[in-house]
Parts: structure tokens; C-alpha cells; sequence
């Protein structure tokens, strides 16, 4: 009985390609998840070892981040149409291309009844909060927020930081700045809190206070947003911050004579930087 190749297709998945379009000061985002995919005739690639009519997953990839430069994004219908076309036509063998997309979606942080300009959160996804504790003295209660995830696109720089033999990194004046952050705020015992309110407060606050706090380290942004809600709120004593560092790279578009100032990125998943942080009051301490 013979042996002989069944159906096959090859590409790149999950590219996470993230693009900002910064013509203006009042910023878009848009946030893809791509995975593309050829089909054909590439059966010399599978039994005979030939690659000259592969059209390696690295150009695929290559070419999700730079149409979102040349082509953009005005939808993730438009932009897979378009990578689509591009794929078959680089690929002779090829009878057809693939290309899922998904995306995610972002709203433009509310501060003071309007939209900002440049700071964004996450459709979805975050999670309410609280744990109590009670004993027969009394109770306390820690309440919280898990991955709300938040961007700013500028307005976030990470610079003039130790050095050693083992660094490489370079100084970034303009970056963006991104993360899923989980809050937990420990109120004053016995205080009479409206719970739902104070949630509500506290999360615009924390939302407000990223947005407008121009960032020198998320480090920084974080003890602001834990300044903002212990000077508003008296009846919490505490707030500790759990905040990875959502990475963005600049990608580099130079190979293919595109220019790309802070406006394609590729949205790394791990490693992260993970910065933790307590911002409480003296008499805590
Ligand atoms: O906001 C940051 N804080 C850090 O401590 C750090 N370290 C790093 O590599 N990038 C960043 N960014």
C-alpha cells in the first residue's frame, strides 16, 4: 500500500499586530490577533525537502505587521482581504490563503464626561472583586479588580535606568504603555461604605488618574493611581497593585522602505515585567 502527502497548509498564527494611527493627537488603536495561511501545491516542500515555492511563515508574519503600515486597518475585514491577495500573488504554488483575524476591542478612557485622547481600556473581560474577613471583633473587607486592561499610546517613557554588562535596553522616550491591572483596596474597618458606589468611584479614578498621569515607569503610574484613591476616599486604608508590563516592540518596517514612527507594534505575551506596589497611609505602616 502506498504512502502519499493528504491535505496541508502552512502560515503564521496568532500575530499580534497592534496599530496606532497618530496623525493627530486624538489617536486610534486598532488590536488584531492574525493567523495566516497558505494552501497549494507544496508537496515537493513535504517529500522532497524543496522549499522554492515556500513562502516562509517569517514573510507572512513580515507582511501581517507591514500592511498594517502600507495597507492599515481601516477593518479586520479590509486588512484580511487585502493581506489575503498578498499572500497568493507572492506564491505561485498557492490555491488559497487563509487569514483569521481576531479583534479586541477598546474604548477611549472617560475623564471628566469625555473620551481621552490617547488612553484606552479594554472591552470586557475584567472581574469584580472581594474577599472578607470576619472574626467576632469585626470584619475586614479587601475589595478589587482583576485584568482591566489598559493602553496609553504615548504619554509613557522609560529611560536613564541602571545599567550593567547584561543590558541591552535602549532608552524609550515615547512608548506605549500597557497593562491588565488587578487592584485590591482594603477599606477602614467599621467604616459605613456605600460598596457599589466607592467600587464604581475607585475604578474611574484608577481609569482617570492612567490616563492623565504622564508615565516615567509604570512604577511611577501606579503609586499615582494609589495617591488619586487614598486622597479621595477615606475610608479605605490601602491599595496594593499587581501590573504586568504588557510589552509593545516597535516594529521594525526599514527592511521594506517603511517608515515607522510609534505606529505598528507587535504585542508580546510573555516575558513581562510584573510590578507590584502597596500605596497605604503612615499610620498603616
Ligand atoms: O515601567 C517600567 N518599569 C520597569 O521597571 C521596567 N523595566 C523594563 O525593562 N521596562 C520597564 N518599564
Amino acid at each position: 500500500m502506498g504512502i502519499v502527502l493528504g491535505p496541508n497548509r502552512y502560515g503564521k498564527a496568532e500575530n499580534r499586530v497592534v496599530r496606532i494611527v497618530r496623525d493627530t493627537p486624538r489617536h486610534e488603536i486598532r488590536d488584531l490577533n492574525v493567523s495566516t495561511s497558505l494552501r497549494g501545491d507544496f508537496a515537493a516542500a513535504h517529500t522532497d525537502g524543496d522549499q522554492s515555492q515556500v513562502l516562509p511563515t517569517d514573510t507572512q508574519k513580515n507582511t501581517a505587521f507591514a500592511y498594517a503600515k502600507q495597507h492599515g486597518i481601516s477593518s479586520p475585514e479590509d486588512y484580511a482581504l487585502a493581506l489575503g491577495s498578498r499572500l497568493l500573488e507572492a506564491t505561485p504554488a498557492g490555491t488559497g490563503a487563509t487569514i483569521a483575524v481576531e479583534e479586541y476591542a477598546w474604548d477611549r478612557i472617560e475623564v471628566d464626561g469625555a473620551g481621552h485622547d490617547h488612553a484606552f481600556v479594554r472591552r470586557g473581560g475584567e472581574v469584580r472583586t472581594t474577599t472578607v474577613d470576619l472574626t467576632r471583633d469585626g470584619a475586614t473587607v479587601v475589595s478589587g479588580l482583576q485584568d482591566l486592561v489598559v493602553l496609553k499610546s504615548t504619554g509613557s517613557e522609560f529611560k536613564d535606568f541602571l545599567r550593567d554588562e547584561y543590558t541591552t535596553l535602549p532608552d524609550a522616550d515615547d512608548r506605549i504603555l500597557a497593562t491588565a491591572l488587578r487592584a485590591d483596596w482594603r477599606y477602614v474597618p467599621g467604616a459605613d461604605v456605600d460598596w457599589n458606589t466607592t467600587y464604581d468611584a475607585v475604578r474611574a479614578l484608577l481609569l482617570a488618574t492612567f490616563a492623565t498621569t504622564y508615565s516615567r515607569a509604570l512604577q511611577e503610574t501606579l503609586y499615582a493611581m494609589g495617591r488619586a484613591v487614598l486622597e479621595a476616599h477615606d475610608d479605605i486604608a490601602e491599595i496594593s497593585f499587581a501590573a504586568p508590563n504588557k510589552h509593545h516592540h516597535l516594529v521594525d518596517l526599514s527592511p521594506f522602505g517603511l517608515e515607522n514612527p510609534g505606529e505598528v507594534f507587535i504585542a508580546a505575551d510573555r516575558p513581562y515585567g510584573l510590578i507590584e506596589a502597596t500605596v497605604t497611609r503612615e499610620e498603616e505602616r
